[in-house]
């Protein structure tokens, strides 16, 4: 079924100014793909990612993942279909600097009806050695493999990422990349990554590029490489 997005419009109102955040957006994404969102700052990734996370309402068009279609959900479905539906990770991790690797791990596990193992979980991010730790004992690639943890327990359909290696090294930042092709693989979860590093639409099933609010380019990538081996820009 995948995610289908029709004629999308997004508008956000600042002060006397609109911004057309999202232009007649139109795309397929497949079920179980990698894809990657590049363009420049401001053209309308984030708003593209957070009107299909539900985590934004949008003024006109028609959005459907999994069959359903958004604008139809009443609030308390919406909340649903972020819980079991979605799982988000962000550039700056967002973990609970009082609470440990597994405990922050187990807020994830609670949103979920239908959670994975949580020491499976663990190991398959090699965090469980670690899963006593805060996160200030940790690196920045540790902890953005427990905000993957955090998300993945939930046993989401979709994983939606905000510029997961925007914080990190070459080195940590493919890691991290390979970790989320593994889950992809593993689990057949749709991974969306939103990036600025062009490169990364090498390891992409799928690239789109948005320019202005627009999609300007879409394409299926038919030779994606291994995360370790994009280019790194
Ligand atoms: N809550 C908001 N209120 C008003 N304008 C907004 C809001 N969120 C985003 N915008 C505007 O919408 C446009 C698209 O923003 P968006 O964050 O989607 O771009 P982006 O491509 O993700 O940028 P970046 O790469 O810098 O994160 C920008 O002009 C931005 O200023």
């Amino acid at each position: 079924m995948g995610i289908d997005l029709t004629d999308v419009n997004k508008v956000y109102q600042s002060g006397e100014v609109e911004v057309h955040a999202l232009k007649n957006a139109s795309l397929h994404i497949a079920d179980k793909s990698v894809v990657v969102i590049l363009g420049p700052s401001g053209s309308g990734k984030s708003t593209l990612l957070n009107v299909i996370g539900g985590i934004d309402r949008y003024e006109s068009g028609t959005i459907k993942v999994e069959g359903q279609t958004l604008h139809e959900l009443k609030d308390k479905m919406l909340t649903e279909y972020r819980r079991h539906t979605l799982g988000f990770i962000f550039q700056q991790y967002n973990l609970i600097p009082t609470l440990t690797v597994y405990e922050n791990v187990e807020v994830g596990r609670h949103l979920s009806e239908n959670p994975l193992n949580m020491q499976d979980t663990l190991e398959k991010v090699g965090m469980w050695d670690k899963k006593d730790k805060f996160p200030f004992q940790l690196s920045g690639g540790e902890q953005q493999r427990v905000a993957i943890a955090r998300a993945l327990v939930k046993n989401p359909k979709i994983l939606m990422c905000d510029e997961p290696t925007g914080a990190l090294d070459e080195e940590t930042g493919k890691k991290i990349l390979t970790l989320l092709k593994y889950v992809n693989e593993t689990y057949g979860t749709t991974v969306c990554i939103i990036t600025h590093n062009h490169g990364i639409g090498e390891m992409a099933h799928s690239v789109i590029r948005m320019k202005s609010g627009e999609i300007v380019e879409n394409y299926q990538n038919e030779t994606p490489v291994h995360p370790e081996r994009v280019t790194w820009a």
